[in-house]
């Protein structure tokens, strides 16, 4: 910036230099031509300083144009360097607000907020400086005139530093609404989202919703634009007030005194010159007011500190191998905007090597209990106890990297097949034998050698030759990559949900055998797959309200019983349920 700066100032000199080289030159030419010697030595060195001067002008203006990209491109990789470290480390629980998310928009107008100020900047100096020479001019008539010129520019600068922090505000106020339209304009333009639009007929729906969100913004912003240009013309107005009065006065004083035609001329034109630059110098003062509170939203980002978000900071290593086990005691949960308690006084224990299966209605807060288990949503009473540590007492690095968890929006990566599978462990990237080993067992072999380019088939359509999978095959990419992360305890969420019964059934034969030696969890609806546990774990609303092997439960004939009952009716002939349906047939 600083080199930047400095040859634009010899950038100007250059004009100069230039003036004054073909003034000399013109005139050497011209005694040149008239005299009768060949006294040439003169315009030679003229010559080459024009010559010079012209390179060295070439020069200066190619490097500021090439250091102001260099500087475009530095800030905007530093600010969004900065945005992704944050976005990438924070606790994921501020993903849950909205506040985070209209701070995180706000501030994603890049580097460019960051080098407007910096441009302003370069053009008050410059401002400055013919202020300087208007000044002096002006204080050697009367140091009145300069004093009334600067009054006469304060109520045109308070008007614009009053609409830019009112232009600000707006912004503010604007957020959400200007993320609800991205949200309408990203349903309308998104892959996924294109066959529901059609089918369900949504686009115009969607098309009003976006045109009103954009509209309400863009009319608040001009409503405030046409109250700021009015101010700005009753301003203007007083500012004339000022300067009528003093031509008055500069009338007066030639009729009175000796002051020439000429004199008057260049006062009055000293005068407009001050006008004219002191209105520059304050609509960039207002400008850079205005930059000043981007540039803090900006950097306030930073600091957010939410204080019901607790952030994992223990040091205590993960117990390896587990030898007592997982043990929950009290535990209760809330989500960060939530009125309502979605785990309440849940305890149990784990056995290490124990499978577990959880099971409950949708909302009773199984997947709630797996993120509490991983320390990413810290519980609001109760502990969780690993080989008795409490989990915000372990290293947080070290607690994810032994537990692994397919959800049930794990991300399908437009990564390779063979990436795919390896960022379940991006140290053993390069581990062939191990990722074909997992890719047989979860199923994912048999189809990807279909593919021309086997592994390293490019997978999604981000990229050229990409192959879309079905929902069942990337939930086998899934747990192949769950699997190749070989971590002391493994949670499936809902592992079989888009699998065939041919592959969920290969699955679970080989559960035993991937989760051997593991603890392992695995939330079902699938009330068959519940039996492989060793016990079963069952939930309502937040609570555990039954827990034991399936027979214990079965016998126990409450809720436990009645879900497996009921799914097991559909496939029994001579239940009321088949009945029932079967009679539709009919
Ligand atoms: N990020 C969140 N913010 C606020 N509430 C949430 C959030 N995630 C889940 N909930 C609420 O917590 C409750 C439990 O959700 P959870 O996902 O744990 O249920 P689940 O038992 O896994 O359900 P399912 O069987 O449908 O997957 C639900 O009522 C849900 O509305």
């Amino acid at each position: 910036m600083i080199a930047s700066v400095t040859l634009s100032i010899v950038n100007g000199c250059f004009p100069f230099l230039t003036l004054w080289i073909s003034k000399e030159l013109i005139d050497e030419v011209t005694r040149f031509i008239q005299s009768d010697t060949w006294e040439y030595v003169a315009l030679v060195w003229l010559l080459i300083g024009q010559f010079s001067i012209t390179v060295l002008s070439s020069l200066s203006k190619n490097i500021k144009e090439y250091l102001d990209k260099q500087m475009v491109y530095k800030v905007e990789f530093d600010v969004q360097h900065m945005i992704l470290a944050n976005t990438s480390s924070v606790p994921v629980m501020y993903f849950d607000l909205a506040e985070y998310h209209n701070h995180l928009q706000r501030i994603s107008g890049g580097g460019s907020r960051f080098l407007s100020p910096v441009r302003t900047m370069i053009d008050m100096f410059e401002a400055a400086l013919s202020l300087c020479s208007y000044a002096a001019f002006l204080i050697v008539i009367h140091w009145s005139l300069l004093l009334v010129s600067l009054l006469a520019t304060i109520p045109i600068f308070l008007v614009q530093a009053k609409y830019s922090q009112l232009r600000y505000r707006l912004h503010v106020k604007q957020n959400p609404v200007a993320r609800e339209a991205e949200y309408y304009k990203y349903l309308l333009q998104d892959r996924t989202s294109a066959k529901e639009i059609r089918l369900f007929g949504l686009a115009s729906f969607f098309l009003n919703r976006w045109i009103e969100k954009f509209v309400q913004n863009a009319s608040e912003t001009l409503r405030l634009e046409r109250r700021q240009q009015g101010a700005e013309v009753g301003m203007e107005a007083v500012s004339s007030f000022f300067y009528m009065g003093m031509a008055v006065a500069l009338i007066w004083l030639a009729r009175t005194t000796k002051m020439s035609i000429g004199d008057f001329i260049a006062i009055i034109q000293a005068i407009q010159g001050t006008q004219g630059t002191l209105n520059r110098i304050s609509t960039l003062l207002a400008k850079l007011y205005e930059e000043k509170l981007y540039i803090k939203d900006f950097y306030q980002f930073f600091e957010i500190k939410e204080p019901r978000i607790e952030i994992n900071k223990g040091q205590e290593p993960f117990p390896t191998p587990i030898q007592r086990g997982i043990t929950f005691e009290n535990v209760s949960f809330r989500y960060i905007h939530g009125d309502r308690d979605v785990l309440s006084n849940v305890s149990f224990h784990i056995n290490p090597q124990e499978k577990i299966a959880i099971i409950g209605q949708n909302g009773s807060g199984k997947t709630t209990l797996i993120k509490c288990l991983m320390g990413l949503y810290p519980p609001l009473h109760g502990q969780i106890k690993i080989d008795g540590k409490n989990i915000y007492d372990i290293d947080q690095k070290q607690l994810l990297s032994n537990i692994t968890v397919i959800f049930q929006d794990f991300i399908r990566y437009h990564l390779t097949v063979r990436e795919n599978i390896a960022v379940g462990d991006i140290k053993r990237m390069d581990d062939w034998e191990r990722i074909q080993a997992v890719a047989k067992v979860s199923g994912t072999d048999s189809f990807i050698q279909q593919f021309a380019l086997g592994y390293e088939t490019p997978l999604g359509r981000l990229l050229v030759d990409g192959e879309d999978l079905s929902g069942g095959q990337w939930q086998k990419i899934a747990l192949a990559r769950a699997l190749f992360r070989d971590s002391q305890v493994v949670i499936l969420d809902e592992p079989t949900a888009s699998l065939d019964p041919i592959a969920e059934m290969e699955i679970f034969q080989n559960f035993k055998l991937l989760a051997d030696k593991k603890i392992a969890i695995f939330i079902s609806h699938r009330m068959a797959a519940s039996r492989m546990a060793d016990r079963i774990i069952v939930m309502k609303e937040g609570k555990i309200v039954e827990m034991g092997t399936h027979e214990e439960l079965m016998e126990l004939r409450q809720e436990y019983y009645h879900m497996y009952t009921m799914q097991a009716q559909w496939f029994s002939a001579e239940s009321e349920y088949t009945k029932e349906v079967v009679g539709w047939r009919n």
